[in-house]
């Protein structure tokens, strides 16, 4: 390797270990269980589980894996964060969907719901594109720092892994300037690294 390389170990950037791989690992199983019950009823048909890319692709591969229904997978991308940690507030939807979600049930797998900005917006959209309920599956909520109060459609359900602090978070999707997202556990910043 070069020596111009940055070649340092990410796990040395991290201040803080907020929940380990194994606490993740076992919260998505748990997240995964309540979906296989709440969208098991005979009759009713299974959901699209909808990936908010980019931070919601570990999470959404663990979660799918463990559910047990026939659910169809697919990606939407929406940008707000560009290369900051604050939200400009004005999520852009940058990439489609590509199944068609008209009179289905949807899930949106979300990394974080921080402002709400995000979810909101996507709630609305899937709304307008005729899917009959959109339910949101987050790895992470964090109250503290909604400004959107999002309304699930029809009769969706909001399911939530953990409730995270007033922190910028990084590891298991979640990134700072589009590093980190490939730490197993989730982290906070040693202040140097975003100051
Ligand atoms: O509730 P909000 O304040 O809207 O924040 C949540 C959103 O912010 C992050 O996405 P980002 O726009 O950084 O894109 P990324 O998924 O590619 O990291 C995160 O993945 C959520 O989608
Ligand atoms: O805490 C966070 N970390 C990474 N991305 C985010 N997007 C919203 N909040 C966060």
């Amino acid at each position: 390797m070069g020596s111009q390389m940055e070649s340092h170990c990410i796990d040395d950037d991290i201040l803080t270990v907020i929940w380990t791989a194994e606490q993740v690992i076992q919260r998505v199983c748990e997240l995964a269980s309540q979906i296989n019950k709440d969208f098991s009823s005979p009759g009713s048909s299974s959901p699209v589980v909808v990936g908010v890319a980019t931070g919601a692709f570990l999470f959404l591969a663990d979660l799918v894996r463990n559910i047990k229904l026939p659910v169809t997978v697919d990606f939407v991308r929406v940008e707000s964060y560009g290369s900051g940690t604050v939200s400009n507030g004005a999520p852009k939807i940058s990439c489609d969907v590509k199944l068609d979600v008209f009179g289905k049930h949807v899930i949106l797998v979300e990394d974080i719901v921080d402002t709400g900005n995000t979810i909101s917006h996507l709630i609305s959209y899937l709304e307008s594109k005729g899917a009959t309920s959109v339910s949101v599956c987050t790895l992470l909520d964090k109250p503290s720092r909604r400004k959107v109060h999002f309304k699930l459609l029809g009769d969706g359900k909001f399911y939530s892994g953990f409730e995270c602090p007033d922190s910028f978070v990084v590891g298991y999707g979640l990134d700072f300037n589009e590093r980190y997202r490939n730490l197993g556990y989730i982290g906070v910043l040693k202040p140097e690294i975003y100051e």
